[in-house]
């Protein structure tokens, strides 16, 4: 069956322009260089059959997307009932990541951490068993690079390309297929994927080296987790010296700082309400493997680093699952102390 065969009627909101729909797939280079960074390429064929390995808070959605917009998708997913839903919309189902990759052209990966990442990738009935010449693997999850390495080597000793694809946004831009994708690797391979990316992601870029993905995506989320960190001081200092913490979040949205995350997250952290869009343990996960990013080339991140102190901290206190914006919680157990002491 030929991918996205029923395209149009389906096109995501970001790919239509005044209401009209547009197919990515006949889109010239030119239209397509206003909303990709670093390429002018463009891709001409596409991936018929396409897999889909971890299905979380991100890899439901995008997978969602994919389906949606006529793929033909094959799903697997740990813990198998996490499926169904898009077995429902259309998907199929295959019992191991081997399989997956056995039956598909292309298949894509977001698991929750650099062991799982390499677990599906290589271990026992991993995608690689399931690989060839041919075939293509984009890791979309956030690991580091050493881990990144490591899975390409394996996916490449079979002959097959490998793209690391990690993306930056949340589980409401993946829902709205505005993720951004941050690549490298294999360059074909990127070409090839173009389309499914734009389908889940609303720009891409390609950043050249194996660990170059990685890298970027690890410092963004170094400087989310240490911005988080220090909105909630904000938020609880205010509070304390008698000020109305709703109102901090109306001024710094309106200031120079203002970002969105302050006025999404804000006003359900001062209810100490945390809807998990990006697990806490996720967000101290990035902030441990930025540290030692900064290691390995001896860069000093301490702010970072005090960030991530706190996020142990909340994780301690089992927030684990909640959303990242938990991680208040641990400043609210340190100043837990009268009023009095100095
Ligand atoms: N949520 C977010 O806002 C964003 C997350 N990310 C990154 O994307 C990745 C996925 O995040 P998210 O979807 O939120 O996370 P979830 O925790 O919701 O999903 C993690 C996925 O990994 C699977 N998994 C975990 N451990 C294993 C294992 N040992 N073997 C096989 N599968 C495993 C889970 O399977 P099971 O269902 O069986 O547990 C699940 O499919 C992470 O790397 C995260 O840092 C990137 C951008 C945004
Ligand atoms: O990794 C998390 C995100 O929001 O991006």
């Amino acid at each position: 069956m030929a991918m996205c065969s029923s395209f149009c009627p389906q096109i995501p909101h970001h790919l239509r322009c005044r209401g009209t729909p547009i197919n990515p797939f006949s889109l010239s280079a030119r239209t397509f260089s206003s909303y990709i960074s670093n390429s002018s390429s463009q891709a001409t064929e596409k991936p018929a059959r396409v897999g889909f390995l971890g299905i979380g808070i991100m890899g439901s959605p995008m997978a969602q997307n994919l389906i949606k917009a006529g793929c033909d998708l094959t799903v697997w997913n740990r813990t198998k009932n996490k499926c169904d839903p898009l077995i429902s919309l259309g998907a199929k189902y295959k019992s191991s990541p081997e399989e997956v990759a056995a039956s598909c052209d292309v298949t894509f990966a977001m698991l929750a951490d650099p062991r799982s990442a390499m677990d599906v990738a290589f271990g026992k009935c991993g995608a690689a068993s399931g690989m060839g010449p041919g075939k293509g693997y984009v890791d979309v999850s956030t690991v580091d690079g050493p881990t990144s390495k490591l899975i390409s080597e394996h996916i490449k000793s079979t002959g097959a390309l490998f793209l690391e694809a990690p993306v930056s946004g949340s589980k409401k831009p993946a829902e709205d297929g505005q993720l951004i994708f941050l690549t490298a690797g294999d360059k074909y391979l990127y070409e090839k994927v173009a389309p499914l990316l734009d389908i889940m992601g609303k720009s891409r870029f390609y950043l050249g080296d194996i660990g170059n993905g990685a890298a970027m995506k690890l410092v963004v989320n170094m400087i989310m987790g240490s911005m988080m960190a220090s909105f909630s001081e904000g938020l609880l200092l205010s509070e304390k010296v008698g000020l109305d913490p709703k109102v901090l979040v109306e001024v710094v949205s309106q200031g120079a700082i203002s970002a969105p995350m302050y006025s999404t997250k804000g006003p359900s952290m001062i209810q100490s309400l945390y809807p998990t869009a990006f697990p806490l343990k996720h967000q101290q996960k990035d902030l441990r493997l930025a540290l030692g990013l900064a290691e390995s080339v001896s860069q000093p991140i301490p702010i970072a680093a005090a960030a991530n102190e706190l996020y142990k901290v909340a994780k301690s206190k089992g927030l684990s699952d909640e959303d990242f914006s938990a991680v208040i919680e641990a400043l609210k157990a340190k100043s837990q102390h009268s009023p009095n002491d100095q």
